[in-house]
């Protein structure tokens, strides 16, 4: 006789409870209708590299909508969700996260933005018209890419860059490699009994493109890494939208902004859903600091293309710093 239990949790990893690891106050907030925000998103990135916003266009029935589809997916038998993975990169991954050995206690879709992918499979699964899947994905997408695009602009204002769509061009080009991601984390009761420790549902990472926009439910669990080296609960808000800076936005800023480092704790009693889009730039795009930034600075990193460095980040681990191997050596 078969014995069916449920996935031991030893497998995975856990993090030492910080003593900081009540809610942070302290995440700025942006709102999107003031006049003075374009100067405190500079702030928020120097300072943070993450930020909330509020007061955004974007449609509350698109997120419903999604995120209702994104229920019913993940709550189908697993064999039934198997059959859109595995994720190589793109489809229903469980558990395990990118190709190097990385894991953690969540499961999710990746899609490309620009492709068709396997709509026809989720919508399978669903029971659903694959047009219907297709639909929500890409409204709530296309949503969140002109808001995106609203704060690069308003970033490159606060900079004083001209144009001001010297980011924001990169995802609107028709070849921009943007990704978007739903993450479920369903609960873990077994983690009642730790009471030091906890578990990781998305390990330790910086995101490679230019900006991330995360939306979630009302589920905690992100976690962001300051400048003093505290890891710090960000307070779950699903009416707002989370801004990560990327490594290749630190790049084109010669590290004036730092990507910020992030991962996901694992929840003992209820589960966490999170969508999210990476803007990034065409793969030929080249990644580099922009003259106007520099002042008669050095730039800090080698040149490089974003195709060059995604295929570099797909030899790391989730927690590498992968911008380190494109830092200029400095002359002793
Ligand atoms: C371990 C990995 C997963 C990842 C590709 C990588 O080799 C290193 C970067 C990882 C990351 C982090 C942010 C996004 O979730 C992601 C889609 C991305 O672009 O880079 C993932 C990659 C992934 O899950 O495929
Ligand atoms: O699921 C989340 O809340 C964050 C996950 C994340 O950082 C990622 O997918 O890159
Ligand atoms: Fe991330």
């Amino acid at each position: 006789m078969v014995v069916l239990t449920k996935p031991g949790i030893d497998h995975f990893p856990i993090v030492k409870n910080c003593k900081l690891s009540s809610f942070f106050n302290g995440v700025p907030l942006i709102d999107l209708s003031k006049p003075n925000s374009k100067n405190l998103i500079v702030k928020a990135c120097e300072e943070f590299g993450f930020f909330k916003v509020i007061n955004h266009s974007v449609p509350t029935e698109f997120i419903t909508k999604l995120e209702s589809e994104a229920i019913k997916f993940f709550s189908s038998p697993l064999s039934e969700k198997q059959k859109a993975g595995p994720a190589d990169p793109f489809g229903y991954g469980n558990k395990k996260i990118g190709p190097n050995g990385d894991v953690g206690w969540v499961e999710y879709i990746l899609l490309s933005t620009n492709s068709e992918f396997n709509y026809h499979k989720f919508a399978s699964i669903l029971g659903v018209n694959p047009e219907t899947i297709r639909a929500a994905v890409n409204d709530y997408v296309s949503a969140v890419k002109k808001m995106a695009c609203e704060i690069l602009e308003m970033l490159a204002e606060g900079l004083n860059i001209h144009p001001r769509n010297v980011f924001s061009k990169l995802l609107m080009d028709e070849k921009s490699d943007s990704v978007f991601r739903l993450n479920h984390y369903p609960p873990c009761p077994e983690i009642q009994q730790f009471s030091d420790n906890n578990l990781i549902g998305f390990g330790e990472h910086t995101d490679p493109q230019i900006i991330s926009v995360l939306r979630s439910n009302n589920t905690s669990g992100l976690q962001i890494l300051l400048k003093n080296g505290h890891w710090i609960s960000v307070p779950p808000d699903p009416n707002s939208f989370f801004i990560n800076v990327g490594d290749s936005l630190q790049v084109m800023t010669n590290g004036r902004f730092k990507s910020v480092r992030h991962r996901v704790l694992a929840n003992s009693v209820k589960s966490r859903l999170s969508m999210i889009y990476f803007g990034g730039p065409p793969l030929s795009e080249k990644i580099a600091p922009l003259a106007s930034l520099m002042e008669g600075e050095e730039s800090l990193y080698e040149e490089f293309t974003w195709f060059e460095y995604k295929k570099s980040a797909y030899k790391t681990r989730l927690a590498d710093n992968r911008l380190v191997l494109f830092e200029k050596v400095a002359a002793s």
